[in-house]
């Protein structure tokens, strides 16, 4: 089927016809691209909840290497000062600033534009994603109250998982506080997109970067839906390379987790993924326009409240939401089939709130 959002998909693309892809920002670092303009650059302090964790910690190198952060801060409940030493020593732009323990969590977060979180425990072989609601629940529900209280209008990144539900984890805290806006509250599933884009861009003999495939639903097993019939430049596969393809991204993470044994999921990959959203937003905040990245946001796109798209980002968060868009029957039923699992990870988040209030 043809598609209906012609050059609009996921990972920084412009919409516009002639289709911009931006590099990473890691790619600042080759010669020609030294001379980033300072207009470019913008002031922006980022606070990293979780920094001192197996993807804390490279993805905190990635933001020290950004461009556009300006005051990198750090916090952990363990070794973060070891961390933000050890990276203060880069000579990039952002000044880094060491924040440990719940008493230095208001120091932290005072005056940050972008919170990235991937706070919390990680898989080990044979556990699902929502093996680690119960620890990671009470993780973002203390972190997100701390946001709610003390930068309630930084845009939150939620990276812990099981992010279909603490997501609205994090937006039940919000509303509790009195400060819950939809369009400030994401979802990280970049990864899924990085994904995508590459195993298709090895099966297709393409280069990776030049290779765009938007991933909806949630990011959990049969909730992770690629749409390859939206992938950029088009491919075509055999219904049963299709349904492969399919399958290898929904368990990518879980190769990931098996391949480390026992030592951690996914944190390179989700470093470079992480670092890339934060980018987009960034730019997006500063007033780039045409600015789109899939996450996992409150949505009214489908009966799932929340719903990863693809999302124009602007200076507020979210600008638009661009729905699924157009979809092959094969699409249509992997979406269908997500639908319920994501409902009930939706309720266990929003349950979690009432079975554990807030009570101060
Ligand atoms: N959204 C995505 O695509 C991905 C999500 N993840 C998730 O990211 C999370 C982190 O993964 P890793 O860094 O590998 O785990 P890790 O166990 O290596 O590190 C977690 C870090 O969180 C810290 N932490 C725990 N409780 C905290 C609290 N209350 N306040 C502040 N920090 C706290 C720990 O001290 C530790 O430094 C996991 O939940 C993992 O599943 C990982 C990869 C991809
Ligand atoms: O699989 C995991 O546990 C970590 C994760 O979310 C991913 O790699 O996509």
């Amino acid at each position: 089927m043809a598609l209906i959002l012609k050059n609009l998909n996921c990972g920084k693309q412009l919409i516009s016809p002639v289709v911009r892809k931006l590099q990473p920002a890691i790619l600042n670092f080759n010669h020609n691209q030294r001379s980033f303009s300072i207009t470019s650059q913008t002031n922006s302090k980022v606070a990293v909840l979780g920094a001192a964790g197996g993807l804390g910690q490279p993805l905190s190198l990635l933001l020290k290497i950004n461009p556009h952060i300006s005051h990198l801060a750090l916090y952990d409940i363990v070794q973060v000062p070891g961390v933000a030493a050890d990276l203060s020593h880069c000579s990039t732009r952002a000044k880094v600033s060491s924040h440990l323990g719940p008493d230095q969590l208001k120091t932290c977060l005072d005056g940050a534009k972008v919170v990235v979180m991937p706070a919390g425990v990680h898989r080990k072989p044979g556990m699902t994603r929502d093996d680690l609601f119960q620890t990671n629940a009470a993780v973002v529900r203390h972190l997100a109250d701390a946001v709610a209280k003390f930068s309630p209008g930084a845009i939150l990144c939620i990276i812990t998982d099981p992010i279909n539900s603490t997501v609205p984890i994090a937006s039940e805290v919000f509303k509790y506080r009195g400060v819950y806006d939809p369009n400030r509250i994401f979802g990280v599933t970049t990864l899924d997109v990085v994904r995508a884009s590459t195993f298709i861009a090895q099966a297709k003999g393409m280069k990776a970067h030049d290779v765009n495939c938007p991933v909806v639903g949630g990011h959990s097993g049969v909730t992770i839906v690629p749409l390859i019939s939206q992938c950029q430049p088009f491919v075509s596969f055999p219904h049963d390379e299709r349904v492969a393809m399919t399958t290898r991204i929904q368990k990518a993470g879980t190769e990931v987790v098996e391949a480390k044994a026992g030592n951690g999921s996914a944190t390179l990959s989700m470093a470079y993924a992480g670092n890339q959203f934060v980018s987009s937003l960034l730019e997006a905040l500063e007033g780039e326009t045409g600015i789109v990245e899939c996450a996992y946001v409150r949505s009214d796109e489908t009966e799932a409240k929340y719903f990863a798209t693809p999302i124009l980002l602007g200076k507020n968060g979210i600008e638009k939401n661009f729905g699924v868009g157009k979809t092959i029957e094969f699409e249509v039923n992997l979406i269908k089939h997500a639908i319920p699992e994501l409902q009930k990870n939706i309720r266990k988040g929003e349950e979690y709130l009432v079975k554990y209030p807030i009570t101060d």
